[in-house]
């Protein structure tokens, strides 16, 4: 097809890096590869640098360093080599916050960091913004598009100071669905609620704030006929995802998706063998995008995604 796209942008997922020999996932079953995953960055960065026209954007779904780093003092060193090579281009980054942020960093800490991307990307920045902590913003990169970045942990046990309010609500809320001891292992799928393997503590869900806040916002685009896409690091369709990586309220997050005309996509990482499903009552795609660390060096995993006024691919 030789008509030119609008606009471009990139996509990458859990990248994970960490100056560490490559490992296995929890379940032992996928190797990670986290000294690696850095290098994979750099190919997707040199990807989109040499295209005939750069994305207008990247789009960096979460997991940006791993865990590991902050029980070897690492933190600041890993980010520091992944944001590197992110500002080794002009490229325009917009950061999700996934659980191995707060693995490494406190809200308070990202809040002020780099990887708060609404402190940095103010030229197409739209207002209004939801209030308190909670990291979600949207922005247009182009008339008639707008996307949002959301908060997938505004409810969480992640990144708060256990004798916090927030901490011990979330700390309710998990345990009246997960009877174990250690909150990340999964509760078994019951009759009443087949994907209550969710509520674990990698996971999280949106607050009631940040879910009106997105409720204005979509009816303001709907009126606008905008096309809207939605980033997060949890992803909230069943069809689209392994469950278990699922946020705690996948279903409140559904619901709004199919009551607003204007969303076409939604995107999120964390699943690292990614999935797609198209749930057609809402016309929304669910893009889970494949996880770097879990990417074998011989290979690549980034999508650049070229937007038209009536499809994209
Ligand atoms: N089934 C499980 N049971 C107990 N702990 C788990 C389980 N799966 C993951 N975890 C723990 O949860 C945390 C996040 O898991 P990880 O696999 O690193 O998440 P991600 O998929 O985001 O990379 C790690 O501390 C890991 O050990």
């Amino acid at each position: 097809m030789s008509e030119e796209p609008l606009f471009t942008f990139g996509v990458i997922a859990d990248i994970q890096y960490a100056d560490l020999d490559d490992g296995m996932n929890f379940a032992r079953t996928r190797k990670r590869f986290y000294r690696n995953s850095l290098q994979l960055l750099r190919n997707a960065r040199e990807s989109w640098c040499g295209s005939a026209v750069q994305p207008e954007f990247v789009l960096q779904l979460g997991d940006v360093i791993d865990g590991f780093n902050s029980q070897h003092d690492a933190s600041r060193s890993a980010l520091d080599a992944v944001l590197s090579e992110f500002r080794s281009s002009s490229l325009e980054v917009h950061h999700v916050w996934g659980n191995h942020e707060f693995y490494n960093f406190s809200r308070q800490e990202l809040l002020s960091s780099e990887l708060n991307s609404s402190l940095h990307v103010h030229r197409r920045l739209r207002e209004p913004r939801p209030g308190g902590d909670v990291y979600a913003y949207s922005f247009s990169p182009y008339p008639g598009f707008c996307f949002v970045v959301l908060d997938a942990y505004d409810v969480s046990l992640l990144g708060l100071e256990r004798e916090s309010e927030q901490y011990q609500r979330a700390l309710s809320l998990i345990q009246k669905h997960n009877p174990h001891e250690d909150l990340n292992s999964p509760p078994c799928p019951t009759a009443s609620d087949r994907f209550v393997g969710r509520f674990t503590k990698f996971n999280g869900g949106f607050s009631q704030e940040q879910l009106d806040w997105l409720d204005a916002l979509l009816s303001c685009a709907d009126d606008k006929q905008e096309k809207v896409t939605i980033v997060s690091h949890l992803p909230v369709h069943p069809d689209s995802t392994d469950p278990v990586c699922l946020s705690w309220n996948y279903s409140a997050l559904l619901q709004l998706l199919h009551t607003h005309p204007s969303v076409v996509l939604f995107m999120a990482g964390h699943d690292h063998d990614g999935g797609y499903h198209w749930d057609r009552p809402s016309g929304v795609h669910h893009l889970t995008v494949e996880g770097v660390i879990e990417t074998p060096p011989d290979s690549d995993a980034f999508g650049t995604v070229c937007v038209y006024r009536d499809r994209w691919s």
